[in-house]
């Protein structure tokens, strides 16, 4: 800009001329010459200047009416800016496209004076300001505005009609047209040094801002509020590019925009506009912003929604600018301008500057929101870790995952099942509670724990990486139990395999409104996954723990029950530890008993039933080493064939059919102390041999079992059959049999043995005698001939009965006789009269009771016990043999 005021050389000359003059009147054109000269140079402003110039105008050049017709070079308009000297109203101005006089001013490219009538003849009638020439076009002049070959615009006058133009008008016009050109030239100097303040200050007040910018909502305040008046736009949009770098999403949107009416705006914001659609992509390009003149372009159904969308709704030109990061374009920023808004290259080049700014913010806002998405990704985690860790019940945890999978993920109708050991099965574990499964019946089935088998959706669904779409058919046979079936088909069911490490346990179905299964692309989906997965191995767990304590607790009650058992076994122990006898016979068991006892060998004792087999058994084992242990028994004629193997070496849960739990077989029990095998010459043949091999190699092997268990048993074996003939017969194995006989006792039959006869009498007599509170203290002779005389067909067992029964017949405090059963009676019938059956309700209850502690192998409770096959509680069995006087040396 060039600062002073330089009085152009045909001013000088004027006032050369004029310093003749005389006069005040004659000085006027003078001085108003100096006072327009000043008014020129302080204006600051066209309008200024314009308005400046008015006063000297009227009275210099008497005219009615001025106007500057300036050019814009950044547009392709001039600014006609009008001074109604006249009325003296505000100077309006406006642009116009096309002026004649500035045409030829500035093809001239000089100094040009425009006499009267040379204005009408040039005036064109299309021109817009045509309505500004008066009719009386004569009157006007005017003359060019130029600073050296830069063309700045003309200035037009209409002199008043009473007055015609002089020759000192045109010299006037000379003499002040180059100081108004460096006027004005100054101002627009003046003005572009104001812009680059402004727009300095923009930057810097926009650089203090965007640095905070948090937000989309932030940084579109931000651009609204110090770019809009600027730049002019109506509004902005910000467009980023997705990862596949193809296309874009909207980022920033004006709720305020232009085409928020637009029918389709809803779905213009939705959708990912590809790149190379003919404007991001040469935006992409170029490192300036692109002008796009949309009344240049033809619009179609080719043409992008977003762009289609703006024309339809007035927009004519959209300025973009591309964001770059490493290289890389990573959005647009696109600024739509409404008709007769379009940029100047000034908004242009601000939009530029500004662009780099903004993409910051961009980033900025976009970390943020990562930062912010990774947070609340972070936070929904634990939530659901937390939630899922304190749903220990099914229905609680089926509603966190349901509330979860649906609020993050629109998912709904999950089914979770848990894959089996075999991945060929798989059983419902957890279930949407809102879930339409109405239509099948299958669920009841599912509630109570039905394993499927595999499908073909299972089948696909465990080899999946991602989560996939498989898409029903209307199952075959509704009744058929299958994954497809919980939902109500036909549907597209996504499933998607549950892992822990890379072992698959689960598969996850659900239904979704998405039609593509990329929404559950991202960490947070294999996040929930696999907190689901966890859950879902530790339900199993509970399960399995809430099973074993079941186990336990069923474990715990058969062994009170088998203490109980072994408590009233070791009281019969007491009770008839005394081994009564001091004939010949038994005095050489005793010896042999002596003999065996401290050895671990293998003995088998034989005899007819009621001997003292068992006592005998018993008396070894409580004379060996082994005291301290337990002595199990198992009588192999108590138990159905099939259940003895289990009894003597255990089962593993769900090895057979009824197998519901583990159970340890009594060979385990005995192990450090004695195995007693009562009735061993009724064991099946099958099972002798793998009895043997136990009693070989000292190992066992439950059934089911995936090893062998070594076990450190002494065996005491005990029949009352005659095993050399059962193994002619071929119902005993003749190695086993050679295993067994290794130190055989033979117990002798009572009636071999009578002088034993009144010993064992007394001793029984004294002993009821005691229980029932009688004072019995002896044996008529009489009585006790009858005794010596019988026969004794159930030997010693029979002989306690007898006196069990006579005791508490007894009244007097001697036995005087005794009712044993004549040969006759014993041959036909026993304890029947005349074909009845004589004996009391309690007699028959006691018998019954006893013959079936007999079969149940003495066993009150459990399974076996002799309280399940009576069908009444092991407590109430107790009470009632406790009633009967039912002992344990009563029940075998
Ligand atoms: N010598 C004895 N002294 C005292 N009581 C005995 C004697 N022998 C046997 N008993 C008693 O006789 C009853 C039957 O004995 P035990 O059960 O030992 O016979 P067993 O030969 O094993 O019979 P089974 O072959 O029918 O099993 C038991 O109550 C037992 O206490």
């Amino acid at each position: 800009m060039e600062k002073g005021i330089t009085f152009p050389t045909s001013l000088l000359k004027l006032n050369g001329e004029m310093a003749n003059f005389k006069s005040d009147e004659e000085c006027e054109p003078l001085t108003q010459l100096f006072s327009l000269s000043e008014k020129i140079s302080a204006a600051r402003s066209i309008i200024e200047l314009v308005k400046n110039v008015e006063e000297p105008f009227k009275k210099l050049f008497s005219v009615n009416k001025f106007a500057f017709v300036l050019r814009d070079k950044s547009s392709k308009c001039h600014i006609f800016l009008s001074g109604d000297v006249k009325c003296g109203d505000a100077f309006p101005q406006h642009r116009i496209l096309s002026d004649s006089f500035l045409d030829r001013t500035v093809r001239l490219g000089e100094f040009d004076i425009y006499g009267p009538g040379e204005i009408s003849k040039n005036i064109d009638s299309a021109a817009q300001n045509s309505r500004w020439y008066s009719a009386a076009a004569d009157n006007f002049f005017g003359f060019s505005l130029s600073k050296g070959t830069d063309v700045l615009g003309v200035l037009l006058m209409e002199g008043q009609s009473t007055r015609t133009v002089q020759e000192t008008d045109f010299s006037f016009a000379q003499s002040i047209s180059s100081q108004l050109s460096l006027a004005i030239s100054n101002i627009y100097a003046l003005n572009e040094i104001r812009r680059q303040d402004r727009e300095r200050q923009l930057l810097l007040d926009l650089n203090a801002h965007i640095a905070t910018v948090r937000d989309t909502n932030e940084l579109l305040g931000i651009i609204n509020d110090h770019l809009k008046n600027t730049i002019g736009f109506s509004h902005t949009l910000i467009g980023t590019v997705n990862e596949d770098g193809l296309t874009t999403s909207a980022f920033l949107l004006d709720p305020n925009s232009a085409p928020k009416n637009h029918p389709m705006y809803a779905d213009a914001k939705c959708v990912r506009y590809a790149i190379n659609d003919g404007f991001m992509n040469i935006c992409a390009d170029q490192s300036d912003p692109v002008l796009f003149d949309l009344d240049e372009l033809i619009i179609d159904e080719s043409t992008p929604l977003y762009i289609k969308l703006n024309y339809e709704s007035g927009i004519r030109h959209l300025a973009m600018s591309r964001f770059r990061k490493n290289n890389n374009v990573f959005g647009f920023w696109m600024l739509f301008f409404p008709e007769g808004h379009c940029p100047s290259k000034a908004c242009l080049s601000l939009i530029s500057g500004i662009s780099s700014q903004i993409s910051i913010a961009v980033s900025n806002v976009k970390a943020n929101e990562e930062i912010e998405r990774r947070e609340k990704e972070k936070s929904t985690l634990l939530k659901f870790s937390n939630d899922l860790a304190s749903s220990t019940k099914k229905d609680v945890l089926e509603r966190v995952v349901k509330q979860q999978l649906s609020a993050l993920f629109s998912i709904e109708n999950f089914s979770l099942h848990a894959v089996r050991e075999n991945k060929k099965e798989h059983e419902l574990v957890l279930s949407d509670p809102d879930a339409d499964f109405s239509q099948y019946d299958i669920l009841e089935d599912f509630s109570n724990g039905l394993i499927l088998t595999s499908d073909s959706i299972f089948s696909r669904a465990i080899n999946l990486e991602e989560p996939d779409f498989i898409t029903l058919g209307r199952p075959n046979n509704p009744g058929s139990a299958s994954l497809s079936e919980l939902f109500k088909t036909p549907l597209s069911l996504l499933v998607i395999p549950i892992k822990i490490e890379s072992e698959v346990i689960g598969i996850l179905s659900f239904t979704s409104d998405r039609k593509d299964p990329e929404f559950l692309d991202g960490n947070l989906f294999r996040s929930v996954c696999s907190q689901i997965a966890i859950s879902l191995a530790n339900l199993e767990a509970r399960e399995a723990t809430k099973l074993h304590i079941k186990e336990i607790s069923r474990s715990n009650v058969q062994l009170e029950d088998e203490k109980t058992y072994l408590q009233q076994e070791i009281d019969t122990f007491q009770n008839s530890s005394e081994v009564i006898g001091s004939s010949t016979e038994m005095s050489q068991v005793f010896k042999l008993v002596s003999q065996v006892a401290s050895s671990v060998s293998t003995v088998l004792l034989l005899g007819e039933t009621g001997t003292g087999k068992e006592l005998i058994a018993r008396a070894i084992h409580n004379a060996s080493p082994r005291r301290d242990q337990l002595m199990v028994k198992v009588n192999c004629a108590a138990l159905p064939a099939n259940l003895i193997e289990s009894e003597l070496f255990g089962h593993e849960r769900g090895s057979f059919t009824g197998a519901t739990e583990r159970r340890i077989g009594k060979f385990e029990l005995a192990n450090n102390g004695t195995l007693f095998l009562d009735e061993i010459g009724e064991m099946p043949l099958d099972l002798q041999v793998k009895l043997l091999r136990a009693l070989q190699e000292r190992e066992i092997e439950r059934i089911g079992g995936k090893g062998t268990i070594k076990v450190n048993v002494r065996v005491i074996a005990a029949t009352n059959r005659d095993l050399e003939k059962e193994m002619e017969a071929g119902n005993f194995r003749s190695d086993l049999f050679y295993r067994l006989n290794i130190f055989p006792i033979s117990l002798p039959a009572l009636r071999d043995r009578k002088s034993d006869i009144p010993e064992l009498a007394n001793f029984f007599m004294l002993r009821f005698a005691k229980r029932s509170g009688k004072k019995i203290s002896d044996i008529s002779k009489k009585a006790m001939q009858e005794l010596t005389e019988y026969s004794w067909p159930g030997n010693i067992r029979e002989l306690e009965h007898q006196l069990e029964r006579t005791v508490l017949l007894t009244n007097d405090h001697i036995i005087r006789e005794f009712h044993l059963p004549c040969k006759k009676q014993l041959k036909n019938f026993e304890n029947v009269t005349n074909g009845f059956d004589m004996s009391t309700l309690e007699e028959n209850e006691r018998k019954h009771i006893l013959s079936i502690l007999m079969h149940c192998n003495g066993r009150i409770a459990g399974v076996n016990g002799a309280a399940s096959v009576l069908g009444i509680p092991s407590s109430t069995l107790s009470s009632r043999m406790r009633k009967l006087g039912i002992k344990r040396q009563h029940q075998v």
